[in-house]
């Protein structure tokens, strides 16, 4: 079958794809609470103190900003103190202690619908910060904290403050949660709230009169204690789940579609943590269960269709003569050395990680001149592009909230194992 009418038959699938993500990766709202749940106790020293936070003077907010450390933030595995960077205090959770809940007070069942499908999810509290006047903190992601982290979720104290917007950007969104605006014209208690993805780019703006309260969790799927493999199972509701799957059965059933079966691809939308860190050997299959939005979706339709599906890395490597190669590997090649050739990088791929040179679509069928061999092993019908990461410097972000044990985010692509027609899902007939 030629390109063209290839990408003819995919394109109901692909559109599909792309209506899964009119989701946003983030909720942000407000929410009513006593004002018993506002008290907070924190260590100042060695002495405790109480600050009823709906009371609270600027004096008060001072000194609790004074009983903060400075914030540090993580930049390529080191923790690293940048007034350009992160100006705020903070307070580690081990030194205050506050009423509020967000499993009491009904946030789970929000974040829960909106950023997790059905799957049980916990939170873990995680740092107090204090933004005084002239406080921000620059664009960046947060730091994974393991395979099972899929979120954060920042709720904002009822203590009056101007500037302090909480910028969320991912792909091509943006939403701006202003709260200290929002918490101007609210009722007495109301705090704000907004939880993301954890490979949302996120930005504090700078504050510029009275104090930015605000509380940080992170999000897992399944027990936060529990950062290991067991999670729960989930069903979506994400919007357009359903035409997706109904779009995939009808491709599946179409005998002209990969006659002799084949692989399917998916570039995911979010990106996942994987480790940097080659002495930590993280397979990259434990992170189907932890599956975001609607690359979740995706994945389920997949098993609902009775399809196999792993999750892979694929390498770009560029050729001086040949152009580009992409490589995919079940794990991260991060034994790969710096000083190597470019030639010598693919063949480690393939000996020492498994790697799978995969044909660009619109080359199916041509010849390397040089070994007249086709110089790929297989070929992938990409639905959604591939994403791709470079070896060596991985393509990581280099700034989280926190340096951290070896995890960064990663771009991962799903691939999907298809059989002849009549035994889709059986991929050994070919
Ligand atoms: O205070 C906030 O709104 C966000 C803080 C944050 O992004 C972080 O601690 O990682
Ligand atoms: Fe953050």
């Amino acid at each position: 079958m030629s390109w063209s009418n290839l990408k003819a038959l995919i394109q109901p699938l692909a559109a599909a794809a792309t209506d899964l993500s009119n989701k946003p990766p983030w909720c942000t709202g407000t929410l009513q609470v006593s004002p018993e749940d506002l008290s907070l106790f924190y260590l100042r020293g060695k002495e405790a103190r109480i600050l009823r936070i709906p009371e609270a003077t600027e004096n008060q907010l001072d000194e609790l900003a004074e009983a903060c450390e400075p914030a540090t933030f993580g930049s390529n595995d080191k923790d690293v103190l940048d007034d350009n960077y992160r100006k705020a205090g903070k307070m580690d959770v081990n030194n205050f202690s506050i009423n509020f809940t967000p499993e009491r007070l009904g946030l789970l069942q929000a974040v829960k619908a909106i950023l997790s499908g059905d799957r049980d999810i916990s939170f873990e509290l995680y740092n107090l910060n204090v933004y005084g006047k002239g406080s921000f903190f620059k664009t960046h992601k947060d730091t994974p904290r393991g395979n099972n982290m899929f979120g954060s979720l920042v709720v904002v104290l009822p203590t009056p403050h101007e500037g302090g917007a909480l910028f969320l950007r991912h792909i091509n969104e943006e939403m701006i949660f202003d709260s200290g605006q929002v918490l101007k014209d609210a009722p007495a208690g109301t705090v704000t709230y907004a939880a993301f993805y954890s490979d949302v780019d996120h930005e504090v703006q700078q504050v510029t009169s009275g104090h930015r309260v605000s509380l940080t969790y992170n999000l897992y799927f399944g027990d936060a204690s529990n950062r290991s493999n067991n999670l729960p199972t989930m069903t979506t509701q994400a919007a357009g789940a359903e035409n997706f799957s109904c779009a995939l059965k009808t491709l599946l059933k179409n005998p002209k579609f990969l006659e002799k079966g084949g692989l399917l691809g998916f570039g995911l939308k979010h990106q996942y943590p994987i480790s940097s860190n080659a002495d930590k050997d993280v397979d990259l299959q434990d992170l189907v269960p932890c599956l975001k939005g609607e690359d979740s979706t995706i994945l389920d339709a997949c098993k609902e269709h009775g399809l196999e599906a792993s999750l892979k890395i694929v390498y770009e490597v560029e050729m001086e003569y040949r152009g580009k190669y992409h490589v995919m590997c079940d794990e991260m090649a991060s034994g790969l050395e710096h000083e190597m050739q470019v030639e010598d990088v693919v063949e480690t791929l393939q000996e020492d990680y498994g790697g799978i040179v995969i044909g660009q679509d619109d080359r199916a069928n041509t010849f390397d001149k040089e070994t007249m061999q086709t110089s790929w092993d297989t070929y992938v019908t990409w639905i959604t592009p591939m994403k791709s990461a470079t070896p060596i410097k991985h393509n990581y972000i280099a700034y989280g909230n926190q340096a951290e044990m070896g995890y960064a985010y990663g771009n991962l692509s799903l691939i999907v194992e298809v059989g002849a027609p009549g035994q889709r899902d059986d991929p050994s007939v070919r």
